[in-house]
């Protein structure tokens, strides 16, 4: 697997992500590429407009009076704005339809733009324009360090794509966190997973994900665990910080919860992950199937991560780690946000 294929998807619908403008969606509709899901096809499924598509697709363009043929656009807002990593472009089930070239583009646009505003924005080539083929992902590592809050996807001349997922690393706004109590854990504010014992049914970022899970796989599952031990993951915080809150959520685990949790944390500032002491910030608790719970913690430590034990197995459908950013923490997420500035 390609090494930016595990970094969240910015672009994705349930991380915030959208299609704001397109320059055609005449027989599938824009929104699509951002379907969480993968690319479904169902054949012969004729509507007035034509086949359906799970994705994007333009109508044949024709040349103009001046033989000029142009080529089609899309542009999507990211639901997490950060350092783009690769882009991965699907051309799933789009077989006689697929159009022979794509590039990609960036911008950094602080505020909520308008797409008429968005026209006028400082575009960056992230993806050169590049050959596709039919019903096929493209993976395509990008060099921009930078951070980006939109993405347009250019093909030339024409045709339909599935999925454009763009994966990257967070980048929050500091002015949305600093001096407030926030979800040090929360994808959106640049948490992440960094290591767990086993991601066999859903990868354990999928209980970073802001809102509710709406079924078993929007949470984290592992397999059923036969031998000794549990299964565990840890994450990176947002910022050094201290937690005061934790939620757990089982949420649509109901015959696979895991019937007791326990968190530590640790404190790697001045020390290596390997090398660091976990100390006790849960201590080993029932949780119930399939609800939520809270529990309010005593928060005297900066920690930088947190480990999750569930015991024996199951997984989560959220966990939420609420909590202050602790001096130097807000110092780091500032200049980040400045050294990556457009
Ligand atoms: N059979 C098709 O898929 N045709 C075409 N597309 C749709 N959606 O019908 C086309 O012309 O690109």
């Amino acid at each position: 697997m390609i090494a930016f294929a595990n970094l969240p998807d910015l672009a994705v619908r349930t991380l915030g992500g959208s299609v704001v403008a397109a320059s055609d969606e005449s027989f599938a509709a824009k929104e699509n590429l951002v379907n969480p899901w993968a690319p479904a096809f169902r054949p012969e499924t004729f509507g007035a407009k034509g086949q359906e598509y799970d994705g994007w697709e333009t109508a044949r363009r024709r040349p103009d009076a001046d033989g000029a043929l142009g080529h089609d656009w899309a542009v999507v807002r990211l639901g997490l704005p950060g350092v783009i990593r690769g882009v991965v472009v699907d051309t799933a089930w789009f077989k006689g339809n697929f159009p022979p070239y794509a590039s990609v583009e960036a911008c950094a646009v602080d505020g909520h733009p308008s797409p008429a505003e968005l026209v006028d924005a400082e575009w960056t080539e992230i993806v050169p324009r590049s050959t596709l083929k039919g019903d096929a992902a493209h993976s395509f590592d990008v060099g921009l360090e930078r951070r980006s809050t939109h993405v347009r996807l250019n093909v030339f001349p024409d045709g339909g794509v599935a999925r454009l997922r763009v994966h990257g690393e967070v980048v929050p706004d500091p002015r949305l966190l600093t001096g407030l109590t926030v979800d040090l854990a929360a994808l959106e504010n640049g948490g992440r997973v960094v290591e767990c014992s086993d991601m066999f049914y859903s990868a354990p970022d999928n209980m970073l994900f802001p809102g509710q899970a709406r079924n078993q796989a929007e949470g984290w599952e592992t397999a059923r665990r036969r031998g000794p031990g549990n299964d565990w993951a840890i994450i990176r915080l947002a910022a050094p910080g201290v937690v005061r809150l934790v939620e757990v959520d089982t949420g649509h685990l109901k015959f696979n919860a895991p019937a007791a949790v326990s968190l530590t944390g640790a404190d790697t500032r001045s020390i290596a992950l390997g090398a660091a002491a976990w100390h006790e910030v849960l201590p080993r608790t029932r949780v119930q199937p399939d609800g939520r719970h809270r529990f309010r913690v005593s928060g005297e430590r900066v920690v930088t991560h947190v480990r999750l034990d569930i015991h024996p197995d199951g997984g989560l459908a959220r966990l939420r780690l609420l909590g202050d950013l602790a001096p130097d923490g807000e110092r780091l997420l500032t200049s980040r946000w400045d050294d990556l500035a457009p």
